[in-house]
């Protein structure tokens, strides 16, 4: 599982955080507590299984260094074996305090355990010619490797693949987080993912999805005070109408459908009101009661869908704009939303996301640039979803079932958040994502997006 709430760092960031440490600390003390993190963590998994320990040029392999020395002390049948001399004085030193045999890395047999201290923040450039494929036959060899801090191979920042094996089992990361831990294609190749406290001071504006507080209505709640949600429906009414469905089992306190006719399915407790075009639905939106107006759900992109979307727009009111919405908008986005005076959130997945801002950067860099950008709150879907402030505030969800790879669970999240919008959750997409994760979990395998709404109840039991 991925530790909720922790702060990530970038390499610059947790550079910085260690090069103030090292005023107050000498640096090998504190490599000593990142090998003995690494000893507790490969002891746990090798039992008495021989361990190759591999160590690269710089400080990751400083610490494997330290981690063979204590491991051997603790008992254990260590082999060492290296990609080059150590570069940097703490790497040397601990080099010099295991003071036992080291191998080439290209002659190094398997050995059922491997620990991967071959590269971590440093890398900077895809790993060179024939590491990559002695690692991964090493790591795949072996029954179980752990990596230490980031596999070898990951690019920190981003999470890109930069010739990283497939297989390892788990991932110590050193002090804090890295954006690769939870990004790309670090999702799948760092294993568990175990965080060890090594006593740098760590400050973040990014963190990992936490499980949200919530609180019961109170006793004088009445429907509106729980939160009045108007979902706008379009061309295809079944997103809209999961949308609702999720806004009401996502705690609204009245949901509204804005539909073109009468119309049929759906919750018996859900109210339907006929809206015509975007000057109907501009009346509508005077209403100043309503928390929170979600649209983009199956809403179309004809002259139509355009008139409500500008209604929409128009309303001075907590709008969340997902799907078509989005793509309706496509670069006039920023333009258009930093004219709002009430809040804005933003669901889009990547292929939206980049219809609406340029993609430079790595995900939370990116998606806090478009909502500093927008003035919006984003959250940019995926297998990994980054939520952005425009305060420049990141959270960041790994590892959420992936049987939410199915068409409608984009739309239950957009219900989700909208009922947490009109309930006045100050952080809403976060509680709604949480929530959004906890139901597919609580859904198990194969599920389909109307499944999703009915777990929305027992998920949001565990935070109160
Ligand atoms: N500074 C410290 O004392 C501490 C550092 N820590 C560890 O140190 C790591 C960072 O250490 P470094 O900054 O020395 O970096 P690394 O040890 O991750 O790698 C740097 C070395 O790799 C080389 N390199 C980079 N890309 C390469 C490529 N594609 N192919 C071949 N060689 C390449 C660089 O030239 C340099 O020699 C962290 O991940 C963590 O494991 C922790 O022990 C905490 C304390
Ligand atoms: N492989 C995956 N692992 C975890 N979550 C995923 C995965 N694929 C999609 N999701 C989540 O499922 C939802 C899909 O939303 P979206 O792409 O808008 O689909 P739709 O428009 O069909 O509803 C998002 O919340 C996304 O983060
Ligand atoms: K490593």
């Amino acid at each position: 599982m991925i530790p909720p709430g922790a702060p990530i760092v970038t390499a610059a960031r947790m550079r910085a955080a260690e090069e103030a440490l090292f005023r107050r600390e000498p640096q090998l003390d504190v490599m000593e507590r990142a090998g003995a993190a690494v000893t507790g963590a490969v002891a746990r998994f090798a039992r008495s299984s021989p361990i190759l320990v591999l160590a690269g040029p710089g400080n990751n392999g400083g610490d494997a260094y330290a981690a063979a020395r204590l491991l051997k002390a603790a008992g254990h049948d260590v082999a060492v074996a290296a990609c080059g001399e150590p570069g940097t004085p703490a790497a040397r030193a601990m080099l010099e305090r295991w003071g036992g045999d080291v191998g080439a890395l290209y002659q190094a047999r398997p050995r059922p355990v491997l620990v991967d201290g071959l590269f971590g923040t440093g890398l900077t450039r895809p790993l060179e010619r024939g590491i990559a494929p002695v690692l991964a036959e090493l790591v795949a060899a072996a029954r179980f490797s752990l990596a230490i801090d980031l596999p070898s191979g990951l690019a920190t920042d981003s999470g890109a693949d930069l010739g990283a094996p497939r297989g390892i089992g788990a991932t110590l990361a050193l002090g804090a987080l890295k954006p690769a831990h939870l990004l790309d294609a670090g999702l799948e190749r760092c294993g568990q993912v175990l965080l060890a406290d090594i006593g740098i001071p760590v400050e973040s504006d990014w963190r990992t999805v936490a499980r949200p507080k919530l609180t019961a209505p109170g006793p004088r709640a009445h429907k509106y005070s729980r939160g009045l949600v108007v979902v706008v429906e379009g061309d295809m009414p079944g997103a809209a109408r999961l949308a609702a469905h999720a806004a009401m089992a996502g705690g609204a306190g009245y949901t509204i459908l804005a539909c073109r006719d009468e119309g049929s399915g759906g919750p018996d407790a859900l109210v339907r009101h006929r809206i015509a075009n975007g000057d109907d639905l501009a009346d509508f939106l005077t209403e100043k009661r309503i928390g929170g107006i979600l649209i983009g759900p199956g809403l179309g992109r004809d002259r139509r869908a355009e008139g409500l979307l500008k209604a929409a727009l128009n309303a001075d009111l907590p709008l969340i704009l997902d799907g078509d919405a989005l793509t309706l908008l496509g670069k006039s986005a920023a333009a258009w939303l930093q004219r709002r005076t009430a809040a804005t959130w933003l669901t889009p997945h990547a292929g939206e996301f980049g219809r609406m801002f340029e993609g430079n950067g790595d995900k939370i860099v990116q998606t806090i640039a478009a909502a500093s950008e927008s003035r919006t709150t984003i959250i940019h879907k995926g297998a990994d979803t980054v939520i952005a402030t425009p305060r420049g505030e990141a959270r960041v969800l790994a590892r959420a079932s992936s049987w939410l790879s199915t068409a409608g669970t984009g739309d239950v999240l957009a219900g989700t958040l909208a009922a947490q919008v009109a309930a006045g959750n100050k952080d809403a997409a976060e509680t709604a994502v949480w929530l959004h994760a906890r139901a597919a979990a609580l859904a198990g395998p194969a599920f389909i997006a109307d499944a999703l709404p009915m777990h929305l109840s027992q998920a949001i039991s565990e935070c109160l």
